[in-house]
């Protein structure tokens, strides 16, 4: 059993994350509940910055908010002086009412409204990170309206194909993100924005994917990237300011994975920078990075209560938990895989291999495949681990099941930062066609 930050298994043979018993979690908030570790996410937000320091650069770590975006998280994000990279409007939205210092907050999207950007304007933040050429436009006649000037970056697709799930890469040429490095695309925008009265390029932004455990991908983005603003320097006296590599560490989530520690992510990707800098004789940017994962991927922990069985012989024993993919759609888009405890028997001798299944109407709904535990009784307590990253951010409400509350666990406290979704809360948006329903 592998036990991520400050979970343990205490006297009563508990899991304990934070110092709270899981079990005391779960009679105050009730099941499914995700239990936020806060002590991790500190460690690793102080990890990255200080690896900055340590090399002396000039650096903006900014949080990847699609991975969980709450107001508390983005509080806690600006606690530990990161920057947020916000991907719509609503996260946006949160920023600001987390009152997030909006200087520091950065704008991603692929089709960003026309409203999106004018709020992104109107609150003034730092940096809209344009994605195409619709976008360009659109900004530009904006900013011309407002009589203003909009800090930008260009974000480029460098033409990589990271190793991992198809469906997260989007550093590769065939991908809907970015102005394509190679095809000349980028040069036409950098030549727009260079052009334009109302643009002011601070730099260049790329991602390659994510949940990537290799530096090679990151190394050859930067290089690339490199080349072309070598070329920009010659061609239009270009110098970049920033270069935004992205997000994409990967993360434990079971013992097949094994990421390299963030430090030393971090520590490549800036000897490479300060490397091909010195080749071109550049100024070394300012670096800048988007982790999302690696924040806050292994400090969640998803607590259910364990219910229905079903055995078919020789096949396989399904082991039915209160939540699924409504809360945890990973496994079912990306056949993510989890590693999973009893916790209110954490150290209980294996006596079967069980399969968990969601209780969603959907064969598709398992959370994990083969899973060795004790034999489950009803109301036995499953801690599925590392499911802080795209867990609570990608809950939904198939078959109308209520998205479970947000508990952050720190020094011996548990506070609740979201609460539970009512069945009040699934109708609330709903009219009705016949005026008697609500009378
Ligand atoms: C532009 C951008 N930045 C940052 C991230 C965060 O990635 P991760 O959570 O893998 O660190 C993503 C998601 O893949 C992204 O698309
Ligand atoms: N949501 C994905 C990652 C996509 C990240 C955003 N570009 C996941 O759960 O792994």
């Amino acid at each position: 059993m592998f036990l991520h930050g400050t979970s343990r298994v205490n006297e009563k043979g508990h899991l304990e994350i934070g110092g709270v018993d899981t079990l005391d979690i779960v009679k105050e908030f009730g099941t499914p509940v995700y239990v936020y570790d806060i002590a991790l996410i500190r460690e690793r937000a102080r990890g990255y910055k200080e690896t900055f320091e340590r090399m002396g650069v000039k650096a903006q770590v900014a949080y990847a908010s699609k991975a969980f975006s709450t107001i508390a998280m983005v509080q806690l994000a600006e606690q530990e002086g990161l920057s947020l990279d916000v991907v719509s409007g609503g996260e946006l939205y949160t920023a600001i009412a987390a009152e997030f210092p909006v200087k520091r907050i950065h704008f991603h999207g692929n089709n960003k409204s026309r409203d999106e950007l004018l709020m992104a304007l109107n609150h003034e933040i730092g940096c809209i990170v344009v994605d195409n050429f619709h976008e360009l436009n659109m900004l530009e006649e904006l900013c011309r309206e407002k009589k203003i000037k909009a800090d930008i970056l260009l974000r480029v697709t460098p033409g990589i194909e990271a190793h991992t799930h198809d469906y997260i890469l989007t550093g590769q040429e065939d991908s809907k993100f970015g102005f394509d490095l190679q095809n000349g695309q980028a040069t036409m925008a950098l030549e727009q924005s260079l052009k334009s009265e109302y643009i002011h390029l601070l730099g260049v932004h790329c991602h390659i994917g994510s949940q990537i455990f290799e530096t090679t991908g990151f190394l050859l983005a930067a290089r690339k990237i490199f080349s072309k603003l070598h070329e920009w320097r010659e061609a239009f006296q270009f110098e970049a300011k920033v270069l935004n590599l992205g997000g994409g560490f990967g993360i434990r989530y079971t013992k097949e994975d094994q990421p390299i520690p963030a430090a030393k992510y971090v520590e490549e990707i800036i000897s490479e920078v300060k490397r091909q800098a010195r080749h071109f004789n550049m100024e070394v940017p300012e670096i800048w990075i988007e982790p999302g994962r690696s924040l806050v991927g292994d400090a969640g922990t998803t607590l259910y209560k364990t219910g229905s069985r079903k055995e078919v012989p020789n096949v396989r024993n399904y082991l039915a938990v209160d939540g699924g993919m409504s809360d945890n759609i990973r496994p079912a888009l990306y056949e993510a895989k989890y590693e999973a405890v009893l916790a209110n028997r954490v150290l209980e001798p294996v006596e079967e291999t069980v399969s968990i299944a969601g209780k969603c109407c959907e064969s598709g709904d398992m959370l994990i495949w083969d899973l060795p535990l004790p034999k489950a009784g009803q109301d036995d307590i499953l801690a599925v681990f590392c499911t802080g990253a795209y867990g609570y951010s990608m809950a939904n409400n198939y078959n109308r099941i209520p998205r479970p509350p947000v508990v952050f666990v720190e020094n011996g406290q548990a506070r609740l930062v979201v609460r539970r979704e009512t069945f009040d809360d699934l109708v609330q948006f709903d009219l009705p066609l016949l005026e008697k329903v609500n009378k």
